[in-house]
């Protein structure tokens, strides 16, 4: 008992210079602000932020667990960011969607959070400047690109700032945590699309429903005992509502990478991504051309995928991810070369790479 509560004291003593080392850091991250206003820039920078982060993690050598370490790290620096000028950012809501968890993720809790009901409404708000940031779904690893965010991204005045990647899990929620109880099954098409061997082979008879997010859902499933929804544990916990199954998904490993939308961009952190697209002439060898400017500079494509141009039938605009910062001398000389080789050409952001 005695060595308890030794060791209890020592924890105690410990959480007391934390805390002090809390609020120093609080103290330097806002002198640190005054000056970014008194130079006219925003509180934020994505670069040092992930160098800040990076830096610890390389230097952690104890037990302590590594993602435990980057989810407190994190959030530390949200509130010293918070402390500097408070950032208001949507989300495609309601609350609890995956895109929440990526926001969450991205920016921590210490952010004022505006969830809204489409995509296209987040874009909107961060146009018109009255979010500063947006979370929108672009691409996941099973069901693809979300089109609605690469139409929106070439059509709205907004940048890539940011990237972040989410591992999807989906857990059956409903009021009891009993199977009985459930008369019918609400999620989103993905979710569904996502668990349908495990919903017929383990709810045969239940009727099976789509709505538009699995937090819906469990907005739906909090307020009706008969109904269960296919959500995530951010829904659970929002919704108060008891897991009846754990991961029922029919595929593991399936991850969503979400972009943050806003109108600066980071400086180049060293493992950073650029975003564009480009439409070119009807030709052969049109396409070869761009890419060559790419594999000539040994430039790595990360993702490319065509969209209709909307303009005209079957014309294309070509979406492309590449590693690399525009201000990288070797990626602006290729782009410079690029440009030639095409019709339009538009630069969609360069931010620092999302942690898979
Ligand atoms: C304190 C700063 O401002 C913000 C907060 C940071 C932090 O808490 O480490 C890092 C970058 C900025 O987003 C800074 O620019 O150094």
């Amino acid at each position: 008992m005695k060595e308890l509560e030794k060791l209890r004291q020592e924890i105690d003593q410990l959480d007391r210079r934390l805390l002090e080392l809390l609020h120093r850091r609080f103290e330097l991250a806002k002198a640190i602000g005054e000056i970014k206003r008194r130079e006219g820039q925003g509180p934020l920078d994505l670069s040092r932020e992930r160098e800040v982060v990076r830096k610890l993690l390389d230097l952690n050598r104890g037990a302590f667990p590594e993602d435990s370490l980057r989810a407190v790290v994190l959030e530390i620096i949200n509130a010293c960011r918070q402390a500097q000028e408070p950032t208001r950012v949507a989300y495609l809501g309601p609350e609890a969607t995956f895109s929440h968890m990526a926001a969450l993720e991205f920016f921590g809790h210490s952010t004022e959070y505006v969830p809204l009901e489409s995509v296209l409404d987040v874009f909107e708000e961060v146009e018109s400047e009255r979010a500063r940031f947006g979370v929108v779904p672009v691409e996941n690893s099973i069901e693809g690109t979300v089109s609605i965010t690469l139409d929106a991204v070439s059509q709205y005045r907004v940048k890539v700032c940011g990237e972040v990647y989410v591992p999807i899990s989906h857990h059956l929620l409903n009021q009891t945590g009993r199977k009985e109880d459930i008369r019918k099954v609400l999620s989103h098409p993905h979710a569904l699309a996502q668990c349908r061997r495990w919903l017929r082979k383990n709810l045969p008879s239940v009727a099976v429903e789509e709505v538009a997010s699995t937090a819906l859902a469990a907005r739906w499933a909090a307020v009706d005992p008969s109904v269960a929804a296919v959500a995530s544990p951010l829904a659970a916990r929002t919704y108060h509502l008891q897991v009846v199954a754990k991961h029922i998904e029919d595929y593991r490993g399936n991850v969503t990478r979400f972009w943050v939308i806003g109108k600066e961009t980071p400086s180049p952190s060293g493992r950073d991504k650029t975003s564009l697209f480009f439409s070119v002439s009807d030709r052969p060898g049109a396409l070869y051309a761009v890419l060559r400017a790419f594999a000539e500079r040994r430039i790595n494509l990360t993702k490319i995928e065509s969209r209709p141009a909307k303009s005209e039938p079957w014309r294309y605009l070509f979406f492309l991810d590449c590693e690399g910062h525009v201000e990288d001398p070797g990626l602006s000389e290729c782009l410079e070369e690029v440009r030639r080789h095409c019709l339009h050409l538009e630069w969609l952001g360069s931010y620092p790479r999302g942690d898979l």
